[in-house]
């Protein structure tokens, strides 16, 4: 499946990848399926990466992922601008991560070109690994990942292989006129907007997208939002999502303070709450 092995340590599974067990930061790793195991101290490579399976750990640190799904041009990018403006989450867009591998001129980046132009699936192990060095370089401890996983075998990938289960996945509902509407009128000079790499995306993101949105509604984790109305509106439905349920009953219980009880210093931001 990945490039990666694993052995059991203190109770828990640890899984590496890429380049020498020595020359890691700081953690304790693994080598080979004899399950030896090296303790590391100092080196810094950032290739290797060292997770902690079955908990939401890189490198030691605790992550909060939401993945954002939905088809090509439902407005992923354009939502994912205002969710880090109001929530302080950093955008991870699997797809941009992809075309900078490409600018960058990594052995990968003439396949990876390849794939994009063929509206297809680069393969798992090249996108996490992009992924889990974009979290681990970054402060953050909350992240939003647009445009993955997008089949099943990314999904499963991501899941054995970081550890990581998402908070739950923001799910972009948009019908496919509305879509190729916008992904024609993008105009960003993307080589993968042209009509017929629109109907091969469309294509792939019905066989092999949507069961991963299938996959993760049946354990309640998807939160559908209707994407074909303005962005603003749009926004308006995320926000109710991202605001936690505790401050949305504090607010509620503000509003009816207001109502009931005619606060008036309060009125205007209480009206102006989006209660949802
Ligand atoms: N709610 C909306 N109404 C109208 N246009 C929108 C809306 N949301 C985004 N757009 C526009 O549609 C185009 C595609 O949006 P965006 O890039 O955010 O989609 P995406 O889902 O990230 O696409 P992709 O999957 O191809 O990366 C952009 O030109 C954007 O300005
Ligand atoms: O996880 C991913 C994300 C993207 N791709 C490829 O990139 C293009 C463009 O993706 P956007 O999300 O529209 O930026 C997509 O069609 C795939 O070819 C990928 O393989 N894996």
């Amino acid at each position: 499946m990945v490039n990666g092995r694993d052995c059991a340590l203190g109770g828990k599974r640890w899984w590496w990848w890429g380049g020498e067990v020595g020359a890691c930061n700081g953690v304790i790793v693994v080598s080979g399926d004899s399950g030896v195991i090296a303790t590391v101290s100092g080196g810094g490579n950032d290739d290797i990466g060292v997770m902690e399976v079955n908990g939401s750990s890189l490198n030691e640190k605790k992550v909060t992922v939401v993945f954002v799904l939905g088809g090509p041009g439902s407005g992923k990018g354009t939502q994912c601008a205002n969710i880090v403006e109001h929530f302080g989450y950093t955008h991870l867009s699997a797809g941009d991560l992809l075309r900078a591998e490409i600018k960058s001129g990594s052995e990968n980046g003439t396949m990876i070109q390849n794939m994009i132009k063929e509206g297809k699936i680069v393969p798992s192990e090249v996108t996490i690994k992009l992924l889990q060095r974009a979290m681990q370089e970054n402060a953050n401890d909350k992240f939003l990942i647009d445009g993955f996983p997008r089949n099943e075998e990314n999904r499963a990938a991501f899941e054995s292989v970081t550890g990581i289960v998402p908070e739950f996945v923001l799910f972009f509902d948009c019908s496919e006129e509305e879509m190729e509407k916008r992904l024609l009128g993008r105009n960003q000079g993307r080589e993968d907007d042209n009509i017929a790499t629109i109907r091969k995306r469309f294509n792939v993101y019905m066989e092999s997208s949507l069961p991963v949105i299938q996959y993760y509604d049946s354990k309640g984790k998807v939160r559908k939002i209707d994407a074909v109305k303005p962005v603003e509106e749009v926004f308006e439905a995320v926000k109710a999502v991202f605001i936690p349920s505790h401050e949305k009953s504090v607010s509620s219980t503000t509003v009816n303070m207001v109502k009931n009880k005619g606060y008036e210093g309060l009125s205007t931001a209480a009206n102006n709450w989006d209660l949802k």
